[in-house]
């Protein structure tokens, strides 16, 4: 069984808009929609209005995640994915979305579904300042350390980030 739903205070700043909702029981995301018409030309971001706020209880926060079929059919990403609802805030969510796609313009209707909300308990963390850290497996690789694309003191930060030798500086040691 799953555990009782943790209540979210929402206002509907605009009075028409549908509350955010899950599509299905068991999803992550509540679809949150956008009050605006609007066209976004490839290339370009907008912050788009949900038309509503809430407030967390303390100790939660809410991720304005994309969603995958906008950014497969569309190119829509957002921006700062995934955004962060502070508990504290309570002015209207919006969401920052780019349109990727090289040539389409895409066209949101008002109340179309452009994002979803994921609400989760957050750790707050006090930080301890110390000369040195503890010793670890993975102690500072990153970045592709692990091989699949390329480190970034390898050939491809040689080229400033250049896209194309990225790859296959990670086949040349096969
Ligand atoms: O996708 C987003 C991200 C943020 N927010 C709102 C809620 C969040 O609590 C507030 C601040 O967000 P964040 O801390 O990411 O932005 P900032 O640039 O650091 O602004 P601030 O200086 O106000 O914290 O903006 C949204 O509505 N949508
Ligand atoms: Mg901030």
């Amino acid at each position: 069984m799953s555990p009782p739903p943790v209540d979210v205070l929402i206002r509907r700043i605009d009075p028409e808009v549908p509350l955010p909702e899950y599509a299905h029981p068991g999803d992550a995301g509540a679809d949150l929609r956008t009050t605006e018409a609007r066209e976004i030309e490839p290339g370009e971001r907008a912050v788009l209005p949900t038309g509503v706020s809430i407030a967390l209880p303390e100790g939660y926060a809410a991720f304005v995640h994309p969603r995958s079929g906008l950014a497969a059919r569309c190119g829509v990403a957002l921006v700062n994915a995934p955004g962060t609802v502070d508990a504290g805030y309570r002015g209207e969510i919006k969401v920052i979305v780019v349109n990727l796609d090289p040539h389409e313009p895409v066209r949101f209707e008002r109340f179309d579904r452009i994002a979803q909300l994921v609400v989760q308990q957050v750790e707050k963390v006090r930080f301890q300042e110390v000369a040195e850290l503890p010793d670890s497996a993975r102690a500072e690789g990153g970045f592709g350390s692990t091989g699949g694309h390329a480190a970034v003191d390898g050939p491809w930060a040689a080229t400033g980030g250049n896209r194309y030798a990225s790859v296959v500086s990670d086949r040349e040691g096969q």
